[in-house]
């Protein structure tokens, strides 16, 4: 007899990733330990070394011992190494931002230190319920395309399965897991989206929703990556005749890689569209004003940056990762 057909799901979505060292960032939560097993299961097959990660926010009662506990679990699958790391978390953007900056910075530290990908438990109802939070803030396509199934060391092999297939997985295997209380807390926007309103939207539309939704930010993706490819491609993205002749969605992101490259920090919608005005309503305005005390205005046909010493910063990330 074959393994539980929620088993053999999960262990299906890691297999074809498996090619090299990896680490699962494992909260002890039904998602990560799931894929904690399939990658277990699946990883000596493949002859690659699994290990995981274990990140202590310190923000609840008892968050050390479930960080030991779920570090023996771990540890009982037989991954190795088992790092488990206790943060200081801030208060930078609120509570929630806070810890998912702390935590990525785990993650990407223990990631250059092994030479591993990291192997996230965002499913299909994740991808769903970020697509929605863009919908309602208005965000662009490059929000609206979700979480990227690899991004840089950031692996999420379960993005195309439901949140249910990972929990039936841990119950088939009898492995413990826990439940956030902050996945119930009806304070968070998240959360009751998760409770209200997609089981709202499956009574309205029909089931299979929140694959409709993971499949809009799919398509979307594959759109976004085609628009930045012609505007990593424009030549001379300072040239305001070359810039007016172009799709307005390459030409904004041929402006914002443009600023990106000279090192202009948190650039928003705002002033992504003034700098615009410059190349597209070009009325003789003076110098637009941008974050980081620089700002960019038109002489002679050209877009000029002026300001501090450039920073050359790498390009935030604009992806939505919970
Ligand atoms: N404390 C943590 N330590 C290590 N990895 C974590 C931690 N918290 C979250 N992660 C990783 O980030 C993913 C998404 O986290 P989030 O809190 O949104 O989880 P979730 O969808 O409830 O998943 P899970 O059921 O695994 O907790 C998790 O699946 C896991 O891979």
């Amino acid at each position: 007899m074959g393994p539980d057909p929620a088993v053999a799901a999960v262990r299906a979505a890691v297999r074809p990733g498996l090619t090299g060292p990896v680490l699962v960032a494992c909260s002890g939560g039904a998602d990560s330990v799931a894929l904690a097993a399939a990658v277990a299961f699946e990883a000596p097959r493949a002859g690659v070394a699994a290990g995981a990660v274990t990140v202590d926010h310190g923000l609840q009662p008892g968050s050390a011992e479930r960080a030991g506990s779920t570090a023996e679990l771990l540890r009982g699958l037989g991954l190795h190494p088992v790092v488990v790391r206790r943060v200081e978390v801030g208060t930078a953007g609120g509570p929630e931002a806070a810890a998912r900056a702390a935590r990525y910075a785990v993650l990407d530290r223990a990631a250059a230190d092994h030479g591993a990908r990291i192997a996230l438990g965002h499913t299909r109802d994740d991808q769903a319920e970020t697509v929605l939070l863009g919908l309602g803030r208005g965000s662009g396509p490059r929000s609206l395309a979700g979480m990227a199934p690899v991004r840089g060391h950031l692996w999420r092999p379960l993005l195309d399965l439901p949140r249910a297939t990972t929990r039936a997985a841990c119950t088939a295997q009898g492995l413990p897991v826990w439940d956030d209380p902050h996945n119930t807390d009806p304070a968070f926007t998240r959360v009751r989206l998760r409770h209200e309103v997609l089981p709202l939207l499956e009574d309205v539309l029909g089931g299979g929703v929140a694959g409709s939704l993971a499949r809009t930010a799919a398509l979307l993706r594959e759109d976004c990556e085609a628009l930045d490819a012609l505007a990593a491609a424009v030549p001379d993205p300072a040239d305001c005749t070359a810039l007016a002749a172009l799709p307005a969605a390459v030409r904004r992101r041929a402006l914002r890689g443009w600023l990106l490259a000279h090192g202009v920090p948190d650039l928003a919608a705002v002033h992504l569209h003034a700098v615009e005005a410059l190349v597209v309503h070009w009325r003789g305005q003076g110098r637009v004003d941008l974050p980081g005390g620089a700002g960019v205005v038109r002489a002679s046909g050209r877009l000029a940056l002026q300001g501090p010493p450039a920073r050359r910063s790498t390009p935030p990330s604009e992806e939505p990762h919970p």
